[in-house]
Parts: C-alpha cells; structure tokens; sequence
C-alpha cells in the first residue's frame, strides 16, 4: 500500500469527476461575505436573529442568519463547506457530500431559505420514517430560532397528524409516504380530506437512491372491491402446476422473471382446450397463466412466503422476515393463495398508482444531497435535469481503498474474507461487512462463528434497531454484518457511539470496510466503502470478488481469460481479469440506466393520462361541470333543483370517474402482460402497449359520460337522495405498497429484458 495506494485513490477519484458537475467558484467568493455579515449576528438576542430571519432572502442572509441558528439551537457551526451545500441546495442542484460531513444541518439552512424566498412549504424526502423523525426533531431547535415549523409524517401518523405535519413550513416524511398521501389526496370526496399541500420544493436525502434506484418503482394504492377473479387464477394454477424448467418455461438471469417456451405456450392451449392464447378474447386468460408460472416458478414456500392461518404472508427479501401489512399486487397474491391450494383473500383493485420519478416531477424545485451524485450524473440531467454540485470535504479523506482480492472460486473467496476479518478482529480493530443480501449476511455471520469470531448481523426489525446497532460499528472489536444498504444515514463513531476508545481504535487504523462482493452499482459500493474515513478519520476499505460471483457470471463469463496467475495465497493476480471484474460492473450499470429509460418510456404515457384524469377530476369536484354535462344530457337534470343537482351530479360523476381509471389501470396491466407475451412474436412491445394504451384512454372520457348520465336517470334524484351503498360503493378500505418488493413488479422489466440482454451481449 503506502504511497503508490494512496496515489491510485487520487486518480481514481479523479477520474470519478466527470463533466457533469456545477463550477463552484462564484458560490465560493461569497464565503467571506457570509463570514462577515456572521460576525455582525453574534451579539444580537434571540427575538432580534428571528427578526432579521423573516426578512432573509438571498444566500449571504441566509448562511449568515442559519449558521448563526445553528451554533444557538444546535450547538454546531456549519463550515464553509457545509454553507457552500446550502447554496448549491439553493441554487436546485444535486450536491455530492461525503458520509458524515453534516448534510442533515446543510439541508435544514437551505429549507430555511427555500420558505424565506417564497417557495414554501418544503418536503425533506428521506429513505424511511426513521430518518424522517430522526432528523425532524434534531433540526427543530434550528427552525424555531429562525421563526419555522416543522413536522415530520411516518407510516403510523394518522391522517389528522399528516395534515398538522404538512401545514408547517418544512415537513420531513420519507418519498413513499409523501407518494401514498398524493395518491390517497387524489381520491377524496371533499376537498377538505386533503391531508398535503401543493408540492412546492422538495429537498431529497440520498438523491441517488431515490431519483435513480427507486424512480421506477410504482408506488401503488389498492382498494378492496367485492371479489368475482378467483375462479381463473385456481385454473391457471392447474394448467402450470406440472410444467418444467428449460422446457416449458425458462427463468431470466437474474431470477425475477419466468416466461414460457413455445413448447410451454403449446402445452398450456392444449390443456385450455386448443385455443389460442393470442388471440384477443384470450388476454385475461394469458395474463391469470403469466402470473401462475411466476407463482409457480420463482415463489418459493418458506423463502419468498410462508402460509400460516390459512393465509400467505410475505418474506421482506431484504430483511429476511414475515412483512406486516403487505400483499403482492393482486393477480399475483391471488395466484400464490390459488397455487397453495387456499382460498382467496378479498380481491383487491390498483385504485391509482404513480411512480417515484413522476411523484418527485410533481414538485416544482426539485434539489438534493447525497454521497454518491456524480456516478449517476448523467441520468440526474436526462431524468430530472439537475446538475450535480461536488462540495469538497472539510477534513481531507485518508481513508485507504485497497484493490479487489480476486479469487478463482467462491469457496477460496470465502475462505480468505473470514480469515481477513479474524485477523483484524484479533487485533481489536472494528470492522463493518457489507453483504448483498440477507441469506448471505446470516451465512458470513454463521462462517465467523464458526472460528470464534461474534458478530452482530444487521436485520433487525425496525429501523431504529438498525439505526441503534451500526451506531456500534466503529467499537473496539466490533464486527458488524449488513446488507449494503442497510442503517444508511446514521453516524458510525471511531470507539462507539460514546467515543470511548476512539484512539486505540484510529491507532489500529479506523473502521475497516469489508465488501463481499461487488454490487451491480460501484455507487452502492462507494457508499459502502463511504462509512468508513468520516471527518478526516483513518479508515480503510476493500472487496472481495471470486470469479463465480454472480456480477462477474452474468457479465463477464466471456472476457475472463481461461487461465489467469494467481499468487501464493491463491488470488488471482491478472489485470485483465480486474479489468473484466470493473467491466462486469458498467455493463450492469448500463443495462440498468437502459431499463430505468425504457421503464420510463411506459409510464410516461400512462402519467400523462394520469394526470388528465386528476385535472378532470379536480373540476368536477371543484366546479359545476357535472350538473351542465347532466342539464345537457338529461331532460330530467331540468325539474331539479340547482343545487340537489349540482350535488347528485358531482357525487355520481367522482364515483364513476374513479371507477373508470381503476378499471383503465387494470386493462393497461393486462395489456402489458398480453404485449410481453406478443413480444415474442417479434413485434416492439412499447410499440404495441401504445396502439393499445392511447385508444383506450380516448374511450375513457365517452364511457364516463355515459355512465353519470346512465346513473342519473336510474335514481330518483331529490333534495333527499343519498348515494346508493349498492350502486356507488366506494372502496371500503385501501391499502398502499411499493412494487418493487415483490417480484412481480418486475413485470415491466421482463418486458424489457431483451433489451438488456441485447445490451449486455449475453446470449438469451
Ligand atoms: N458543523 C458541524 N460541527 C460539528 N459537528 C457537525 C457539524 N455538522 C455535522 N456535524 C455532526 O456530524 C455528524 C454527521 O452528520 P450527518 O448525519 O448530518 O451527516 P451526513 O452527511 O448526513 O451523513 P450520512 O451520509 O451518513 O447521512 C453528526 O453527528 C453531526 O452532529
């Protein structure tokens, strides 16, 4: 290592800077202006900073008066570099700061200034709850001398709590709560139900991961609806229960999605009685037997779901544990209760549904912060067009990045990560593994056992457990196991959280980072290596790799040289193989930024007519657009009263609006399904789901008409009518998710597959 090591990082992070990045330098000159005018705050009281806050709007103000309320409430002074985020914050870029160099203070300055310029009520967007309450209650001293208010909303906040929580000036909530109260907004009756504001800014926490990673994830609210579909899933069930792998259906690479041979395909018609699954009348049927091979296929009993008490409940995949309150999307819970032989649960509809990208386009400024922007600074200006602002650290990074140990086999690889982490453990050193999943965390934890080592394995069952362990991590002789992403925003402290032994454990050279693999993103790496070197700390990082990985499986089988060197500890010694190793590592990243884009190239389409329908919506609910459709439509609408019809009018025409889209999305669903198996015929399916999406939404606005006017004539609408339970029922309740924990979220993707397999120059 020694000199040569530290050169290579240089160059590497010189390298990581490509020209995405914002000049910094006019933000820099007003440094010693803020500095300046900070001096003149000192002595002011209390009441006189307030006074000053409410007048603050431009950037040398806000630093000035937001540092100045810091050092009072918090009891820290931001640096320069802490107030050069703030601006960039200000200016709607994305900053990159490193772990640990205070992005919860730099983001707190900035909501002050967002709401001081006018652009008022501010969302922090978090990863999850925990950070939501965490950071709103430690920035709160904060706001309240500048004259603010802040909330903060979880899962748990009831809707009276959201509302309160949304009419403060800055609210921190995390992006799918944010995202479930939009959608749960957009189905109100009355207005007055609304629990958040417009959107106005939002400042995003960990930009990376929500703008890139999770953007195509949907974020979904289902309602229940009397149930009629569960005859067809118990017969696709059937029809896939005896098919075989490599002959009637084949798995994806990556293990998220299963489709059928031609041979499969002809199997299944036959037993359906010759028909043909292609022809139109036949979708529904195809998409009830995709779901049933994907029950049948990839969920696994006691790994991806348990049966108990008669129902299935579902295994978070990242935690390892049963999930509360969860259900997959329908067709597909439904079908795993029909493969288990159970009976259906209560049926369940998409009642609306928008994607994390499309929820953050929603905003009118968008700007945020994390360790790893410039990595994904390409796909920042494509999806969002943000620039990314690099804000140098405040204490120069001494961490130690070491180069990949290389083995041949997952076995050798294994072998030597455990004895790597013994010998550091055995001198007291900390060290913190990150894994890529849970199965394999429990199976570290069980190898290091096994040689007298104790570990703490991170899959606890809440955040703030989560939280309450990593916080340990840098403690003499801690050794901690976590999936990669696992207690992300919380502070890692040389000697423990207390500080301890914090110079026996920098004699020993900081936290030592462990990765067991490379991820698909060097981002996640880089945030994992990130943990370690906070503030000028020691700290060293390195990642293990064998050559049966499945990154280097997947990518990179071809260019590894059949024979390569490997040293007297058995690793591969081989530039070319490190160099297939890194390659393995863009190729996913490229084939992942190409599904991000062809995602996206679907749900745009299904946005904008989203966003038709809410517009349409909101004047029905706000005008009397529904009593002139009827007054037009309807020789009755004459003998009433104005105001009965106006009432009647609008009641009818919400429900049947709502109606309409739930059944538009579900038809879309079915449409996507029918195009991924017409995929297979060689026609373009983004094409295909266009020529069906488009004139089934022109038909939408028609049939919605039609239906209030129908409804209309079938009551007898006077000044006493209320709406009929049978007739206009509305879901009796609703329950929220994300797609992107069940694996049939990966619908899309599968769609998609060909292209990234085309891209990645694999076979398939
Ligand atoms: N100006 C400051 N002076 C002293 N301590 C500070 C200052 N700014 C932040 N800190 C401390 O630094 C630590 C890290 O802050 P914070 O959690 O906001 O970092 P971060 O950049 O968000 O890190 P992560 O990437 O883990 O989220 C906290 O303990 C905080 O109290």
């Amino acid at each position: 290592m020694g000199l040569s090591q530290s050169l290579r990082n240089r160059v590497r992070r010189f390298l990581q800077r490509p020209g995405t990045t914002v000049d910094l330098a006019p933000l820099e000159k007003l440094l010693p202006e803020i500095e300046a005018r900070g001096e003149e705050l000192t002595d002011l009281s209390d009441a006189q900073l307030k006074k000053l806050a409410k007048k603050a709007t431009d950037y040398v103000e806000i630093c000035a008066v937001g540092r100045e309320a810091a050092k009072r409430g918090i009891g820290e002074t931001p640096y320069d570099v802490q107030l050069l985020g703030t601006m960039a914050l200000l200016a709607g870029k994305v900053t990159e700061m490193a772990t640990g160099e205070g992005k919860t203070l730099t983001a707190a300055i900035a909501a002050f200034g967002y709401v001081r310029q006018g652009k008022g009520p501010v969302h922090i967007l978090t990863v999850n709850d925990y950070l939501a309450r965490r950071d709103a209650g430690w920035m709160e001293p904060l706001y309240s001398r500048v004259g603010l208010t802040v909330g903060w909303v979880t899962e748990s906040s009831t809707p009276e709590e959201r509302k309160a929580a949304y009419a403060r000036d800055v609210t921190y909530v995390s992006v799918s709560e944010a995202g479930f109260d939009f959608l749960r907004d957009q189905l109100v009756t009355d207005l007055d139900e609304r629990v958040q504001p417009k959107l106005t800014t939002c400042i995003v926490d960990e930009a990376d991961s929500i703008l890139i990673d999770e953007a195509r994830v949907p974020m979904v609210l289902a309602g229940a609806v009397p149930g009629e579909q569960g005859s067809t899933h118990i017969l696709a069930a059937e029809v896939v229960k005896g098919l075989r792998k490599g002959r009637h259906y084949e798995i994806a690479d990556d293990l998220r999605s299963a489709s059928f041979t031609p041979a499969g395909l002809a199997v299944v018609e036959k037993k359906l009685g010759k028909i043909d699954l292609f022809a139109e009348k036949n979708f529904d049927k195809l998409s009830a037997l995709n779901v049933a091979l994907h029950a049948h296929a990839l969920l696994r009993r006691d790994v991806d779901y348990i049966v108990r008490g008669g129902t299935v409940e579902l295994i978070d995949e990242m935690r390892g544990r049963v999930a509360q309150r969860r259900r997959w999307p329908d067709g597909l819970q439904a079908a795993v209760e029909a493969k288990e032989g159970l009976n259906a649960t209560v049926e369940g509809e998409v009642l609306n549904t928008i994607t994390v990208q499309a929820f953050i386009a929603l905003y009118e400024t968008v700007c945020g912060m994390t360790a790893t922007a410039v990595l994904v600074g390409e796909q920042l200006r494509e999806f969002f067009d943000l620039e990314v602002a690099v804000i140098p650290p405040n204490t120069p990074n001494i961490r130690e990045d070491e180069h990949d140990r290389i083995y041949p086999s997952r076995a050798e690889k294994d072998e030597a990560l455990i004895a790597e982490i013994k010998a550091a453990h055995d001198k007291g050193r900390p060290v913190l593994i990150g894994t890529l999943d849970v199965k394999e965390s429990e199976a570290l934890a069980a190898g290091l056992a096994a040689v007298g080592v104790p570990s703490n394995v991170l899959n606890a069952k809440n955040d703030d457990e989560e939280a309450a362990i990593i916080a340990e991590a840098g403690a003499l002789g801690a050794v901690t196991v976590s999936t990669q992403m696992a207690g992300r925003g919380v502070d890692i402290r040389l000697g423990g959280s207390d500080e301890k032994d914090a110079e026996k454990v920098k004699e020993l050279g900081g936290l030592y980072i462990i990765g067991s693999g490379r991820h698909e993103s060097r981002r996640v790496d880089n945030q994992l290596r990130g943990r370690a070197g906070r503030q000028g700390d020691p700290g060293g990082s390195v990642f293990f790799v064998s050559l049966e990985d499945d990154l280097v499986v997947k990518h990179a089988r071809d260019s590894i040289p059949a024979l390569s060197k490997t040293d007297y500890e058995g690793r591969v010694v081989d530039d070319r193989v490190e160099f297939a190793v890194e390659h393995a590592q863009r190729v996913a990243e490229g084939v992942n930024h190409e599904i991000h884009r062809n995602t996206w190239r679907y749900s745009v389409v299904i946005e904008q007519q989203r966003k038709a329908i809410a517009e349409i919506r909101e004047r029905l609910l706000t005008t009397d657009a529904a009593a002139e459709l009827l007054l037009d439509r309807s020789e009755k609408a004459d003998h009433l009263e104005r105001e009965v019809l106006e009432r009647a009018g609008r009641t009818i025409a919400v429900y049947h609006l709502d109606r309409a889209w739930a059944e538009h999305l579900a038809e879309l669903a079915d449409v996507r399904e029918g195009v991924h198996l017409r995929a297979l015929g060689k026609l373009d399916p983004l094409d295909e789901f266009h020529r069906a999406a488009v004139p089934a939404f022109n038909e939408l606005v028609p049939t919605i008409e039609d239906r209030i006017v129908e409804t209309f004539e079938e009551n007898d609408v006077d000044e006493d009518w209320e709406p009929d339970d049978s007739q206009l029922k509305r879901p009796s309740a609703t329950w929220t998710y994300l797609v992107h924990e069940n694996p049939f979220g990966s619908e899309l993707d599968r769609l998609i597959a060909a292209v990234g397999r085309r891209l990645s120059g694999s076979r398939r």
